[in-house]
């Protein structure tokens, strides 16, 4: 069985219409990256998943005891508190220095558990975050957007940490990822959203998409496709949207 199902989900944020009719399941140490274009419900997808956000209908089922470690996308800390590592892996629950230290060596993170929060560089920040997640021993660890704020070495070394946790835990993986050249090599399998699934399938099957190219192009590896993308899709194809009117290169099946 998966650990995640998520079945038939439609949520909105008052009269905005968020995600419609998601399909979605996460197996057993599978690599699972959500891609789409800001503001295409990817947050909120990862939200309803940890049962943050409830949705208007359809539902998400999670095997029974599944553990899930949640890497958020953001987190603000105060820059006026002393907050020093090993206290704030300790915070709400408390945690063993052991298990701290242990967790810490499994983010890339060793040694920095007397350092303070706020003197932390974005990537060691953002692994002390993982160590966090990492303390649930989770089956399924999820991460918005790992890599904002690191530059392109910092985002392939977290990469290169995540899919190393994911050889030692064996712990599935679901993360949201702008960085498509990696998401295209270090994925089982990839999911383009833009409010409801556009396309899915292997990195290979959803890159030779054409409503994945629609939305991201072909080249710089389509980041700068994310900003032009309009929302008009059909659904006409099983897996897929096959009509967007965009004027990009890529798109010329329409
Ligand atoms: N609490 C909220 N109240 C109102 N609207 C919201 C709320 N949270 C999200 N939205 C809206 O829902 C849509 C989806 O937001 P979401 O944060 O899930 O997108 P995203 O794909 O994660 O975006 P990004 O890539 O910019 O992080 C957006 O239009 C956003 O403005």
């Amino acid at each position: 069985m998966s650990l995640i199902t998520v079945s038939g989900l439609s949520i909105s944020h008052g009269d905005h219409q968020a995600l419609s009719n998601v399909d979605l399941n996460i197996d057993k140490g599978e690599i699972v990256t959500i891609v789409g274009p800001n503001g295409s419900g990817k947050t909120t997808l990862l939200r309803c998943i940890i049962g943050a956000l409830r949705p208007n209908a359809g539902e998400v089922k999670r095997a029974a005891g599944l553990r899930i470690g949640y890497v958020p996308q953001s987190l603000s800390i105060d820059q006026t508190l002393p907050l020093r590592v090993e206290r704030f892996l300790s915070l709400p629950r408390r945690r063993a220095p052991g298990d701290i230290a242990a967790a810490l060596v499994q983010a890339g993170a060793a040694g920095l558990a007397d350092r303070q929060m706020t003197g932390l560089s974005g990537g060691q920040f953002q692994r002390v975050l993982l160590a966090r997640a990492l303390l649930e021993n989770p089956d399924l660890l999820i991460l918005d957007e790992p890599t904002t704020g690191l530059d392109q070495p910092g985002s392939a070394d977290l990469y290169a940490q995540i899919e190393q946790v994911r050889r030692e835990t064996g712990a599935a993986i679901l993360m949201v990822s702008h960085e498509l050249h990696v998401v295209m090599s270090a994925s089982d399998r990839v999911i383009c959203l833009n409010g409801h699934v556009c396309c899915h399938g292997t990195p290979e099957i959803v890159a030779s998409a054409p409503e994945y190219r629609a939305l991201f192009g072909t080249g710089t590896h389509g980041a700068l496709a994310l900003y032009r993308h309009e929302h008009d899709h059909h659904h006409d194809h099983e897996n897929c949207d096959h009509d967007h009117t965009h004027d990009h290169e890529a798109h010329t099946h329409a």
